[in-house]
């Protein structure tokens, strides 16, 4: 296990060293990285974790976002030594699951599905570290408002729903759509930030200043 000497100031003015973990956020996602930053918090390392995101028959929503962030983890486990943080955020529709559409053909239809209807945005956190792994899963229920042909078309032509599970991303033009939001802004942009920053503070990561 690697852990890494580094000066605490917010509890350690007088310039006592503590042991932190090395901390490797293993996501591809810039949304991820701005929240942690958002929250004063930089990671050691970035490592994208590459899984089959398919869904299993049958699986039920909440079941898959929890694997899908824990199987990230597993897969980074043996590439590096640290406290390991993954997520994987979801969209579900009643049953069905909406995971990041492949075209704007499959993006259409993900809007059109959500378009005045109320649905769930389910974030699951993995952090695995000393051989353990900590989890959270966080729902949020929003309702789009209708939307028209046109408006979802102006949305497909701005390519802002590429890479975004159920084809929108709240944090941009897609906020104007959200009628109604019940959970944590956060966790549907990619990371619960009072979940996440809690499982990080237990290994010993917090935010600074800096
Ligand atoms: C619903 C919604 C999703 N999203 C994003 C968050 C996630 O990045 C993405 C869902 O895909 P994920 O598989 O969760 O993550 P990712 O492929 O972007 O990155 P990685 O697996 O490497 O961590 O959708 C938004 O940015 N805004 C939103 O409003």
């Amino acid at each position: 296990m690697t852990d890494i000497i580094s000066p605490r100031p917010d509890t350690s003015p007088s310039g006592d060293f503590h042991l932190r973990p090395a901390f490797i956020l293993g996501s591809a996602s810039p949304r991820r990285l701005e929240l942690l930053a958002q929250i004063g918090i930089r990671p050691d390392q970035i490592l994208p974790a590459d899984i089959d995101e398919t869904p299993k028959r049958n699986e039920e929503v909440r079941d898959y976002t929890r694997r899908m962030a824990r199987e990230k983890a597993a897969a980074l486990a043996g590439q590096a030594e640290g406290a390991i943080l993954c997520a994987d955020t979801s969209v579900a529709a009643g049953r069905r699951i909406l995971g990041k559409p492949v075209d704007a053909d499959e993006a259409r239809a993900f809007l059109r599905l959500l378009s005045g209807r109320r649905h769930r945005v389910l974030t699951a956190v993995a952090l695995a570290h000393r051989g353990r792994l900590h989890e959270r899963l966080v729902e949020t229920t929003i309702r789009l408002r209708p939307l028209s042909p046109i408006e979802i078309e102006d949305y497909i032509a701005s390519g802002e729903w590429q890479g975004k599970a159920g084809a929108y991303g709240i944090q941009g033009r897609a906020g104007a759509f959200v009628a109604w939001l019940q959970g944590s802004y956060s966790a549907v942009v990619g990371l619960p930030l009072a979940e996440t920053a809690t499982l990080l503070a237990h290994a010993g990561i917090r935010g600074t200043s800096e």
